[in-house]
């Protein structure tokens, strides 16, 4: 069985007479990724703000590490740790400092903090940097101190807000590799993000928040499929097989130069095995098979009826 790690249901908030959240369920599974896609005033910040006890909703019910969180906020702040926008880097002070004062507000001992500080700095290849006012770091390495502050105190669920807006390719990697170092160890993350394609590629699942309401939610693979437009794409050796699939599959578009037939399928086992099998049952032979989602791209379009740009305008 697995156990949520956070779990809220019908969450409402509203700002004046400006409904932000319209009765949203969610359930994010402990040690993993999570990841809340949004256009810009969907509400995504709001989401955070509530989960992680900075607000509260005017309606829903909200559990954190198992915590109820209009009861026991002060366990759930200590469950978890919140990067972006809260964060309390001291431009001042050095990176090491900075650390340090963070080891110190968690009470850690001399040497455990000595030990922990120069693990930190060295996995979030800071330790050149150490000894430099963070005044003079770059975004990716104020980005990286600040989530190296927040895994001082070793929260079990940590809040990531667009961790790589605006960062190179090379430290978002390294952001990225972070994540999944991380979830490697147990932490759960919930990630927000304007950028497809890290929550493609980090999320086990992807909720789309749009005016105020989850449009959908899923693993990236079952977003994908869920959107018209996936297909099977099979090429065959001769016309003769081509011509026969042809009159078999119904549905299936020709491309008869390159012998190819693309036949319109949410991509799923089930869907798949079919197809083949009515392949079989007639005896005609495929030399190339091939199952094509559409990105994340599409999945948004398709949801909201904005591309992820447009939406973020
Ligand atoms: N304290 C507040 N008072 C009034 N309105 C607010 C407040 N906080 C947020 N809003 C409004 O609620 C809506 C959702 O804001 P929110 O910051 O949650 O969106 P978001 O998805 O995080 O967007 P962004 O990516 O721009 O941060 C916006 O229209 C915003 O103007």
């Amino acid at each position: 069985m697995t156990t949520s790690a956070i779990a809220a249901s019908g969450l409402r908030k509203t700002f004046g007479d400006k409904i932000v959240l319209d009765g949203i369920d969610l359930d994010v599974a402990a040690g993993t990724v999570f990841s809340l896609l949004g256009p810009n005033g969907a509400g995504k910040t709001t989401t955070v703000n509530l989960l992680t006890t900075l607000m509260k909703p005017d309606a829903g019910t909200i559990r954190v590490a198992g915590h109820d969180a209009a009861t026991a906020t002060k366990a759930v702040r200590a469950a978890i740790g919140v990067t972006g926008q809260f964060a309390a880097v001291d431009e001042l002070l050095t990176g090491q400092e900075n650390l340090q004062l963070m080891a110190d507000l968690k009470g850690l001992g001399s040497g455990e903090a000595k030990r922990l500080l120069a693990d930190l700095l060295e996995r979030f290849e800071l330790t050149a940097a150490a000894q430099k006012p963070v005044a003079t770091y770059s975004g990716g390495m104020r980005r990286k101190l600040d989530l190296a502050m927040t895994l001082v105190g070793n929260p079990k669920i940590i809040f990531l807000d667009e961790p790589t807006t605006g960062l190179d390719p090379r430290s978002r990697r390294t952001m990225w590799d972070i994540t999944r170092g991380l979830v490697a160890e147990g932490v759960t993350i919930f990630l927000t993000t304007q950028y497809l394609e890290e929550a493609d590629r980090l999320a086990n699942q992807i909720a789309v928040l749009d005016q105020g309401r989850l449009v959908a939610q899923g693993t990236p693979a079952e977003l994908k499929r869920q959107i018209p437009g996936s297909h099977v794409r099979l090429r065959f050796a001769g016309g003769d097989e081509f011509d026969a699939a042809a009159r078999v599959l119904s549905g299936a578009t020709r491309e008869e130069e390159d012998l190819v037939l693309r036949i319109p399928s949410d991509g799923g086992a089930k869907s798949v095995r079919g197809l083949l099998n009515q392949l079989d049952d007639n005896s005609i032979d495929v030399e190339e098979f091939s199952v094509h989602t559409p990105d994340l791209d599409d999945v948004f379009l398709a949801l909201t009826g904005r591309t992820s740009t447009e939406a973020a305008k």
